[in-house]
């Protein structure tokens, strides 16, 4: 199979439970829940996303893609790798043969997912962050972690759920402050909930 990549780049894990980790960030394009263009984010299934997932550079095979991940990896030997595999939305495109292919060069694999697309097995960190009004597929894995606040979606609804850690992030975007003050309120009054801040922008990294 080929993929289409957005962006292969190294930086910090910048969210979650696995953040200030050097890793190789994979970033595919395209999402089930949004076309990426600006026009159609008002009737988009999922109206927050930060990132740009459109386009990018086709690769043949997983060890042609493996390699290029590899390459990316900012250090000459190969102690800790860790690939972050995001999107966009990797449920339409990681597959076993790139995470076969990822392992075999010393990667573990964390996925970035919003848990509506069934995942390959064999990841070593799997990372839902649920999107409001889309059913969830993949309801265990390591991390759940919630865009706060969101209509719709009341973190009370996912405790039940079996994830080792449950954190709040707050929304980016026109109302962070607030939305981080709100987030912060939730996890102080509810325990169970972490607060997980977006470190690389703060860092102002990738
Ligand atoms: C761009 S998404 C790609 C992976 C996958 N499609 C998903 O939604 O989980 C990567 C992470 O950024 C989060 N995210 C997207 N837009 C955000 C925003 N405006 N504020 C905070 N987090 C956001 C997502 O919830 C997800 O955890
Ligand atoms: N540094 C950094 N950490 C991240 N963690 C998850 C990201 C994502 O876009 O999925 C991301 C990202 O875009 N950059
Ligand atoms: S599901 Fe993820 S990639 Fe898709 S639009 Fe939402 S935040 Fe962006
Ligand atoms: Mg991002």
């Amino acid at each position: 199979m080929s993929y289409l990549v957005r962006e292969i780049f190294a930086s910090l894990q910048g969210e979650g439970v696995q953040s200030g980790r050097v890793a190789v960030f994979l970033r595919f394009a395209e999402c089930n829940l949004w076309s990426g263009r600006e026009a159609d984010r008002a009737t988009a299934r999922c109206r927050f996303c930060d990132t740009d997932f459109v386009g990018g550079e086709r690769f043949a095979d997983a060890e042609t893609l493996a390699d290029a991940v590899a390459a990316a990896w900012p250090v000459a030997d190969s102690e800790n790798r860790l690939a972050v595999v995001t999107g966009g939305e990797p449920g339409l495109q990681l597959d076993e043969a790139l995470i076969a292919a990822l392992h075999r060069r010393g990667f573990a694999i964390a996925v970035e997912t919003n848990g509506t697309l069934p995942l390959p097995p064999g990841l070593d960190w799997i990372c839902v962050s649920p999107k409001a009004g889309n059913r969830l597929v993949v309801v265990r894995g390591d991390e759940l972690k919630l865009v706060f606040p969101q209509d719709g979606a009341d973190p009370a609804e996912f405790e039940s759920l079996a994830f080792a850690h449950f954190l709040l992030q707050p929304m980016d975007g026109a109302e962070r402050e607030a939305n981080t003050a709100a987030a912060l309120d939730y996890c102080l009054s509810h325990p169970r909930w972490r607060l997980g801040l977006q470190l690389h922008k703060s860092l102002g990294l990738r």
